[in-house]
């Protein structure tokens, strides 16, 4: 069995392997993370796991809480921090410079290219909202990236004298107050990013999304869709195949 650690800027998201797929753990927020923490979410694990793959395009300092973590819990295991890379797993990477490129979005097109058909539209809806796409043969095209909902919320209340950050409820469409009005208006840039894009994709082109924020964003969506809620994790998993 192994441990599979990914870590957003926002969220730690973790997974044990199982022999007919992935046992998801709770997420942890990041400003919640500690050896503390993670030990009461791992201390339970039905056995010591044998390797840890971890992803993380937040701080440092997270990966070596996460490493500290495990190896107080079991000295014996492995330790493995994903990279991005040119070519993999049949995925050859659009980056002039590819260790760049965000390694959860290099994991979403390795677990996409294996467990969903090409070409695809990888849309993962996080802190950021990125934009990758995945051609017949595996070539990755490139990719955008945009703030995520709740940076694009924030934004308008650091930006703004009147706009402070509600925890205001979404409501799809005009509303009739600041809030919801706000919570309205970045859902549809979001959905409007990922419909603008993918509509100039080919026909065969499938549209795939990931990220906490993805079952909000397909609900607006004039495009059918699937969800992933465990892309980047499953990513990792091929890592240790
Ligand atoms: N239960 C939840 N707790 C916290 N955030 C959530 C939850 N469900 C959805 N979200 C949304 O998910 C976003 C974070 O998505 P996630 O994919 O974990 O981001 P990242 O990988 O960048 O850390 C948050 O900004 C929030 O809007
Ligand atoms: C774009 C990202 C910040 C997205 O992070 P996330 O929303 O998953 O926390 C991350 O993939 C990253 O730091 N990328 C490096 C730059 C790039 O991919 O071009
Ligand atoms: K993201």
């Amino acid at each position: 069995m192994n441990l599979l650690v990914d870590i957003g800027n926002s969220r730690l998201k973790w997974a044990t392997t199982a022999p007919d797929g992935l046992v998801v753990g709770a997420a942890i927020e990041n400003h919640a993370l500690t050896e503390a923490r993670l030990a009461e979410a791992w201390g339970r694990l039905s056995k010591p796991p044998d390797r840890l793959a971890i992803s993380c395009v937040s701080a440092a300092r997270l990966a070596e809480i996460v490493c500290l973590a495990a190896v107080r819990l079991w000295p014996a295991i492995t330790v493995f921090e994903a990279k991005s890379e040119a070519q993999a797993f049949g995925v050859t990477n659009a980056y002039l410079q590819p260790e760049k490129l965000g390694v959860d979005r290099w994991l979403a097109l390795l677990a996409a290219r294996r467990h969903h058909a090409s070409p695809v539209c990888i849309a993962d809806c996080g802190t950021a909202i990125t934009l990758d796409l995945l051609d017949e043969h595996g070539r990755h095209l490139g990719g955008m990236i945009s703030p995520g909902l709740e940076l694009m919320r924030k934004s308008l209340s650091a930006g703004t004298a009147a706009l402070i950050y509600e925890d205001s409820a979404f409501a799809v469409g005009p509303a009739n107050h600041t809030g919801a009005a706000i919570y309205s208006g970045v859902v549809s840039a979001a959905a409007g990013l990922i419909e603008h894009v993918f509509s100039a994709q080919p026909d065969a082109c499938r549209l795939l999304l990931t990220g906490g924020d993805a079952p909000l964003i397909a609900s607006q969506l004039g495009f059918p869709c699937r969800i992933d809620p465990d892309l980047v994790l499953r990513g990792l998993s091929l890592l240790l195949e």
